[in-house]
């Protein structure tokens, strides 16, 4: 069976104070929810120590927006694999469309970004996905399919997880009908090795899309951006029916 995995990406939001906050009004609603859902917080990182204190003995896992290909050196605003590990981070963000656009992201640091990750067992939610342009030109199979063929050269698809953005449904609140998300998530599925890779939405995903979201049968869970930052609406997400 595939693994259930809910992460909320919160991108460059919320101080220390603010988490501290969110996960007292967040924490309680796990007690109802089942077991085999992973449940994952990437928030920016400066929160993760702290959260890794907050969070130990929790359900909850952490994971980063970023990682290094390098375990040190001079790369200035970079983070490396060996530091995330340290403080108990479990997953890491990598090739989110926002750094593949404003960041200079290619598929080869993607790849080498995914390698680092992996050396080091943090799992990355590898972001993939097509722009409006693409997709209205019929690109998207091909935007994707290439975008896998480059990122996952001699990736280790035991320990990974993919997550389906359609560019264009990101921050808009136009969210890809639940249906065309299977379906693209099936074609990415048909390119993997193996089967059991966890393919997660993300795209404007809120507490009243995620039931029919995750009642398609392809996708395995939510990357979810603007709707994670409220403790109340990502529970819901989280708890989805
Ligand atoms: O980019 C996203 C998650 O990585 C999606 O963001 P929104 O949920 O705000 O559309």
């Amino acid at each position: 069976m595939r693994k259930i995995v809910i992460a909320g990406n919160w991108k460059m939001f919320k101080t220390q104070a603010e988490s501290a906050a969110f996960l007292s009004g967040f924490l309680p609603h796990l007690e109802e929810t089942p077991s085999i859902r992973e449940v994952v917080l990437c928030p920016p990182f400066t929160d993760l120590s702290l959260l890794s204190k907050f969070l130990h003995g929790s359900r909850v896992n952490l994971g980063a927006q970023n990682v290094h290909w390098e375990e040190n050196g001079a790369y200035t605003g970079e983070i490396a694999a060996p530091m995330l590990t340290e403080i108990g981070v479990r997953y890491v963000i990598v090739g989110h469309s926002e750094r593949r656009q404003f960041f200079g992201e290619t598929d080869v640091t993607v790849n080498l970004r995914l390698k680092a990750a992996q050396k080091h067992g943090l799992t990355p939610i590898l972001c993939v996905g097509e722009t409006k342009q693409q997709r209205d030109a019929g690109e998207t199979e091909s935007i994707i399919s290439t975008q896998l063929e480059k990122d996952l050269v001699d990736i280790d698809q035991n320990n990974l997880i993919i997550a389906y953005e359609p560019i264009w449904a990101i921050g808009t609140g136009d969210t890809c009908e639940s249906k065309e998300a299977n379906r693209v998530i099936g074609l990415i599925r048909s390119q993997l090795t193996n089967p059991l890779v966890p393919i997660q939405y993300g795209g404007s995903v809120k507490p009243n899309n995620i039931d029919e979201i995750m009642a398609q049968p392809e996708i395995d869970g939510a990357l979810v951006g603007g709707a994670s930052l409220e403790a109340d609406s990502f529970a819901r997400i989280v708890n989805y029916q």
